[in-house]
């Protein structure tokens, strides 16, 4: 039984959500409100998690210098902080959220320069707590000065102490990730409809495409292939089932972080123990419950299951 819960975040983030009643590129616009929020993949996931009632051990990189609101946003929620502090500031993401169209565009920046010191140093720490009942997430971009195949390194390293691995990435460094024996592939990856169409280097359009591509990787040793498609829900794959789940689309405050809600969601049901179908329903759930908040919070654990029990999932093998 997998107990201890480690997330890992090469390059944080602090997100400035500004809300905007319309935006109209190349003019002047007036913003409604501002929002600061620390965030990041791999933070994003455990504070999810932490709202649901599971501790997780963050680790990565931060700047020492804005480091404050990540430390109140650890401490309020019990998250346990293993964060290699480095010289400079963690990188501020421009998030433009337009409450009129529902939209929300993101601006994200490259983040704070990484030595191989600094990465040699998180492996050591992950050598050091990763054990045969780590689940380990690792998730977000690669920040410069790293090489690509970083988390393909680390996913060797885990996977050979016994930890069942979950990467959420994109571009070269999820390809890399992919470009490895069959017992180096991560358990689980979660791709959207873009990263995933980028994978294939071809664009997925169709819900079908996207199963097909999906079902080869799954077929290619990735025990769970987990495609996330936004308003219209996620499909979740594995050897025995394929299946979409979606709930209808709620008010939306934020559409950031929804994805690393889906895959906090995912991580409390596998943690859990529980049948495919209920992982599927509860990782939406966490992902439309996300959307009702700036930030990555959930509301509380019963307003979460009352979302559950709405989602509708559909067998498609
Ligand atoms: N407008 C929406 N209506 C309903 N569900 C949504 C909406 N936007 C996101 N979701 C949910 O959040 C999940 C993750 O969103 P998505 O935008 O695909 O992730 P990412 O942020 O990783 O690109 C989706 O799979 C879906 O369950
Ligand atoms: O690590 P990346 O890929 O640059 O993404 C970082 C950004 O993604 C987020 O984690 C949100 O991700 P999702 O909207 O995909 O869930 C933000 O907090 C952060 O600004």
């Amino acid at each position: 039984m997998k107990q201890n819960i480690v997330t890992v975040t090469l390059n944080p983030a602090i997100d400035q959500t500004i809300i905007l009643n319309g935006i109209t590129l190349g003019k002047v616009n007036i913003a409604q409100n501002v929002h600061k929020s620390p965030g990041g993949k791999g933070i994003n996931v455990a504070s999810c998690l932490a709202d649901w009632g599971l501790s997780a051990n963050a680790t990565g990189f931060l700047g020492k210098a804005n480091i404050n609101p990540f430390e109140i946003l650890f401490q309020s929620k019990h998250i346990i902080d293993s964060f290699i502090r480095l010289e400079g500031e963690t990188r501020v993401n421009i998030k433009l959220s337009d409450i009129l169209k529902g939209e929300t565009t993101d601006i994200n920046l490259a983040g704070l320069k990484m030595t191989n010191d600094h990465f040699q140093e998180l492996l050591k720490y992950l050598k050091n707590i990763v054990n045969e009942k780590s689940i380990v997430v690792l998730a977000g971009s690669v920040p410069e000065g790293l090489a690509a195949d970083s988390y393909a390194q680390i996913i060797k390293i885990i996977k050979k102490l016994g930890a069942w691995v979950l990467l959420d990435t994109s571009g070269k460094p999820l390809k890399e990730s992919l470009s490895v024996k069959e017992k180096y592939l991560p358990n689980c990856i979660k791709p959207n409809q873009h990263e995933l169409s980028q994978l294939a280097q071809k664009t997925l359009l169709t819900q079908d495409d996207i199963l097909q591509f999906a079902l080869s990787l799954q077929e290619k040793g990735i025990e769970n292939v987990v495609v996330s498609l936004g308003e219209n829900g996620s499909l979740f794959i594995n050897k025995k089932y394929a299946m979409h789940a979606a709930l209808p689309p709620i008010k939306t405050i934020s559409s950031v972080g929804a994805g690393d809600a889906l895959v906090a969601g995912l991580i409390a049901g596998f943690h859990g123990n529980l049948q495919f179908e209920q992982i599927a329903k509860l990782a939406v759930a966490f992902s439309v419950a996300k959307l009702g908040h700036i930030g990555p919070h959930l509301p509380n654990i019963n307003e979460v299951k009352k979302y559950v029990e709405k989602v509708k999932v559909t067998l498609l093998k």
